[in-house]
């Protein structure tokens, strides 16, 4: 299928021949990977363009790892393209955006005084963030007199207390945040811990009061599959669309993005108002559980086993008819009984995921998938199987999924050549290595369980079920192979829920 070009703003990528327009920079933006550049970069581009918005953004590099990504954008001035490929109205789309509103792009750690001196830029009202599922995290005596403090939570207290200071504690240079970390409450965790490290700091009374009243923290929501180009693919695209862009990025046309809290953030960042596909909700809560169990608790579920049956991308693994059966079985008999709300409005959205899943113009590699996948279970599939439990209910493919991730992460499979595929907390990996090597395959997933905290010590009971499962399943997958364990499970009839029938 060949796309047709929606958008033609391919003027040749070089800084110096492109006039960059003059924008306030009214966006801070903590992370700067693939996601963030085709979603809400993209986003704030084309509401700019509409003239709903006068918005630049500055790009801050929240680690001190080296980062590809940031370094090439900063050698482009900022200047680089967002693909997004798909179908629309039964006709292949492909929209182009040249995006021109980064400013700045900056590394917090190493070029401090830059750093410093746009977080007290008057102009920005707005942080955005997505520090992955590693960012928004309690590190216990973080020293906020650091330049700067190593974790995000941190660095987001001391900025704001050298705001507040800066600004004679004036109201008007208060910060909305905005956090599409996929994590649970994300903006509310991030103000919490902003709070609690300016206790611990002493940083006064007042201070929190701004920070309580001043400030506003949005938990947000975020959908658009975005794999990025591989790398052999980018000279093609450049010769193609005829532009220079190392930094080029490419996702699906599909997006979505939910944004709760107060109200006002509706004024500061106008989305809505372009036509973008963005919504304000008081609370996302029901979107985010209705999202990452159907679209994320799929991906981290067929991710591994269509490594172990020989797939590279997520399109090639739901093409496989016993992948098909098993995400369709997996989806009706265990996520969508859990999901809350209107049962065929879940539905609906379970089947656009099926449809966004197949998208022949993204190439979604499983590894990229499996980063973290451990982490990644917990936030996306374990929650359906204690809704499962919890509704006296077995939730045998949500385990045979931690089974597959189990069998990769130990390298108990074969995968195609060349692929990167385990990165994961180095304690998991060394209790999983261990567990496969073990003689008693249920004391060392039990042991495995108990290294990732997923269950609270006095939790014995629930620890030790999902390890006997998870157990059983991994020793079917290593004696038999990954396609014949895959086909007991769905050689057991499956157990209608709720009325629902698989
Ligand atoms: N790519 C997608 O399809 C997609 C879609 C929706 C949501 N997401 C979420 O977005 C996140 C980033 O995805 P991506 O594809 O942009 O990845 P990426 O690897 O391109 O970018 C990751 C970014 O996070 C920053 N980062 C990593 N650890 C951090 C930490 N501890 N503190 C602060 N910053 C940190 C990195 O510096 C980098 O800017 C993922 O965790 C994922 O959950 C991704
Ligand atoms: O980005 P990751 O690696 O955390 O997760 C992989 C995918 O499940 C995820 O990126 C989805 O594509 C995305 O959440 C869709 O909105």
């Amino acid at each position: 299928m060949n796309a047709v070009a929606d958008t033609t703003t391919l003027l040749p990528l070089d800084a110096s021949t492109v006039a960059k327009p003059d924008l306030p920079v009214r966006i801070l933006q903590f992370g700067g990977g693939r996601f963030l550049r085709a979603f809400a970069d993209q986003m704030v581009q084309r509401a700019n363009e509409a003239g709903v918005l006068h918005a630049g953004i500055a790009i801050v590099q929240a680690t001190d790892a080296p980062d590809r990504a940031a370094s090439a954008l900063q050698a482009q001035d900022g200047l680089y393209h967002v693909v997004l490929e798909g179908v629309r109205d039964d006709r292949p789309v492909r929209e182009v955006t040249r995006v021109e509103c980064v400013r700045a792009v900056v590394r917090a750690h190493g070029e401090f005084d830059r750093y410093r001196e746009l977080y007290l830029d008057p102009d920005v009202r707005v942080v955005v963030s997505n520090t992955t599922e590693a960012g928004i995290v309690w590190v216990e005596d973080d020293d906020l007199a650091a330049r700067p403090p190593a974790s995000f939570p941190a660095k987001v207290a001391a900025l704001l207390h050298d705001r507040f200071r800066h600004f004679d504690g004036d109201p008007a240079a208060g910060l909305a945040f905005v956090c599409c970390e996929l994590i649970e409450d994300n903006a509310t965790t991030l103000r919490a811990y902003v709070l609690r490290h300016a206790a611990d700091a002493a940083l006064g009374e007042d201070f929190a009061a701004w920070v309580r009243t001043a400030c506003t923290f949005h938990d947000s929501l975020v959908d658009r599959i975005v794999p990025g180009f591989p790398r052999d693919e980018i000279d093609a695209i450049q010769a193609e669309l005829g532009f220079a862009d190392e930094d080029v990025v490419k996702g699906e046309l599909y997006g979505q993005w939910v944004i709760g809290g107060d109200p006002v953030i509706r004024d500061l960042l106008p989305l809505d108002r372009a036509g973008l596909p963005v919504v304000f909700l008081p609370d996302v809560r029901p979107f985010r559980d209705t999202k990452v169990r159907i679209l994320n608790g799929q991906h981290s579920a067929l991710a591994p086993v269509g490594l172990l049956l020989g797939c590279e991308s997520v399109g090639e693994t739901v093409a496989r008819p016993e992948v098909a059966a098993f995400l369709d079985r997996l989806l009706r008999t265990e996520i969508l009984p859990t999901v809350p709300g209107d049962p065929a409005a879940a539905e609906a959205f379970a089947a656009e995921i099926a449809e966004r899943f197949t998208n022949p113009f993204l190439h979604h590699r499983l590894s990229d998938i499996m980063l973290n996948a451990s982490s990644k279970w917990a936030a996306r599939n374990l929650p359906v199987l204690l809704d499962a439990w919890g509704a006296g209910r077995e939730a045998p493919l949500t385990t045979f999924g931690l089974a597959a991730i189990l069998v990769v992460l130990g390298g108990g499979g074969r995968y195609p050549a060349g692929q990167v595929i385990v990165r994961d907390d180095p304690d998991v990996l060394a209790a999983v290595r261990d567990a496969l090597a073990a003689d008693d395959l249920v004391v060392g997933v039990r042991r495995v369980v108990d290294v990732t905290g997923w269950f609270p010590a006095a939790d014995d009971d629930r620890a030790e079920r999902l390890a006997r499962a998870v157990a059983q399943q991994v020793a079917r997958v290593l004696e038999a192979g990954a396609a014949t364990a895959l086909g007991d499970l769905l050689a057991v009839p499956a157990v209608p829920t709720d009325g629902r029938v698989a």
